[in-house]
């Protein structure tokens, strides 16, 4: 197997300067897939450097938005050509199943090309209506230089959430990618720049949060920070905006609520309750991890759940069969296996799985537990693995109670034909998006954003690129004007 070697990428170029190398070994075999240098503080003053220059003397924010629109577009081009490769880097350093590695890097293509047509829709507006002589422009301006911290789940598509959407409002942009997967960011960053994109524009420097993750979130030098991660890490990065007073986006950690009424599709609903919770390794944001089943339906189809769960398929995530692959690492393995013994511990009942599966990487079965109580942690706490809770429920309220019963807010899922009952649930839910009668589905048009432990701030869509933006007013005044002193 070739072993990728990757420097950080500054100035459009990968950077000669780091001596000190982390090696990534893949999750699902164990072996040696990439390294990737380990920055330090200068590393990261030298990426916001080229930044700042590059947004300062441009030509990045200074181009209109069709030439901007026509570099995405080619980089969207490039990023096709490049499939296979980012695919294999995906699996490789994720250990993330082949056929959700493909839907990611087809995803990392749209959001490119949706934030292409939206470079070309940087629009302010005209207040005509202030009185006479006075007219007022709201000029939408690029941000500046933005700091994008991203982490291992969805390591080319969360970066793809981001960095197109800042470039096409002519801001410049330094990532930094989660230490385990930091290959794709990189191979991202070449590409952009062989599309067109000026040099010091897209700069990604690789290691650790705590050095250089804290150091850019920090540094005087940034504009804007939108990070993506883990609630404590995203407080941690709120207390270092406020050093120098930055605007921040933040997505974090979920806990979502996958609703099922009895007169829903159920045929539907059970594939939903699966790739609820067992998509992407169950190492997914909007998860739907709490499953909550109506009485009358519960026993029958919590029966077919668990009989489907069964069937799934744990391991090579190569294998076009595999459903589930590895854990990102040793440490998270262990923590979902405990989560797993905490819900027997507290008392849910083990319908399948329970523990790891064999195989030389970080495999864990599909697990589900029902019977689970709002007191236990496997209902409150994000597991971020294949681990499913059910909890039963009678009426709507109870089961909005329910689902509202959490730190976060990111997204939940009912699954009803009623739409009263749709409309009613999601109108109540407190969540940054609901979706009935599907489940962990978007588009790069639709804005993904938190509340409460979920964090805030719009991701994607027309929100998400004008968290790249801000409005400068100019007020203007024609004509003669009335003196207000010395009359
Ligand atoms: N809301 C969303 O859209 C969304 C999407 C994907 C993942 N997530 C969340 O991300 C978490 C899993 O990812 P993770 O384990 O990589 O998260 P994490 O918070 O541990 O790390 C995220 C990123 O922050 C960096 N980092 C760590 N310490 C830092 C610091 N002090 N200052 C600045 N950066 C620092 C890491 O190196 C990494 O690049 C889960 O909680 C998941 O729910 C949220």
């Amino acid at each position: 197997m070739t072993v990728r070697s990757y420097t950080h990428f500054i100035n459009g170029r990968f950077d000669g300067a780091s001596t000190d190398f982390v090696e990534r070994k893949a999750p699902a075999t164990g072996e040696t897939v990439a390294t990737f240098a380990s920055g330090t503080q200068d590393d990261m003053d030298r990426a916001v450097q080229a930044a700042r220059e590059a947004f300062d003397k441009g030509p990045w924010p200074q181009m209109s938005g069709m030439e901007r629109a026509e570099i995405l577009n080619r980089y969207a081009d490039l990023v096709k050509a490049n499939f296979d490769k980012l695919v294999q880097i995906e699996i490789e350093e994720v250990g993330k199943p082949i056929r959700f590695a493909r839907g990611d890097v087809s995803g990392v293509v749209g959001l490119i090309r949706y934030a292409a047509s939206l470079a070309m829709q940087m629009v302010g507006s005209t207040y005509t209506n202030l009185g006479a002589n006075k007219t007022a422009l709201l000029m939408r301006e690029p941000i500046g230089v933005v700091a994008l911290v991203t982490p291992w789940n969805f390591p080319a598509l969360i970066l793809a959430q981001k960095v197109p959407f800042a470039l096409a409002a002519g801001c410049t942009a330094v990532v930094k990618p989660s230490e385990f997967t930091s290959g794709s960011a990189l191979e991202l960053a070449a590409l952009a720049v062989e599309a067109g994109v000026p040099a010091g524009v897209f700069n990604v420097v690789s290691g650790k949060g705590s050095v250089v993750g804290k150091t850019l979130t920090e540094h005087p030098g940034v504009d804007f920070i939108s990070f993506t991660g883990s609630t404590r890490v995203g407080q941690e990065v709120m207390q270092a905006s406020s050093k120098n007073v930055v605007k921040t986006s933040l997505e974090l950690g979920g806990k979502s609520a996958n609703m099922v009424f009895a007169d829903a599709n159920l045929d539907d609903a059970v594939d939903g309750a699966l790739m609820g919770v067992f998509f992407n390794n169950g190492e997914c944001c909007v998860s739907g991890s709490r499953l909550f089943v109506q009485n009358s339906i519960a026993d029958e189809f919590i029966a077919r759940v668990t009989e489907r769960s069964k069937k799934l398929k744990v391991g090579d995530p190569f294998d076009e069969d595999t459903d589930i692959g590895a854990m990102i690492d040793p440490k998270h393995h262990g923590k979902v296996l405990e989560y797993i013994d905490s819900g027997v511990a507290e008392g849910a009942k083990l319908l399948a799985g329970g523990g790891a599966a064999s195989g030389a990487g970080h495999f864990v079965q599909a697990t589900i537990f029902d019977h689970v109580q709002p007191t236990m942690k496997i209902f409150q706490e994000e597991i971020f693995g294949p681990v499913l809770s059910i909890t039963r429920f009678e009426t709507m309220e109870e089961v909005i109670e329910l689902a509202n019963d959490s730190p976060y807010g990111l997204s939940n899922y009912v699954w009803s034909k009623n739409i009263d009952t749709v409309m009613n649930v999601a109108k109540r839910l407190k969540s940054g998006w609901v979706q009935a009668n599907t489940v962990i589905d978007g588009a790069p048009q639709l804005p993904l954003t938190g509340v409460k432990g979920s964090g805030y701030g719009y991701e994607m869509g027309q929100a998400g690129f004008e968290e790249f933006t801000q409005l400068k007013t100019l007020f203007i005044h024609t004509g003669p004007r009335t003196p207000v002193f010395g009359r």
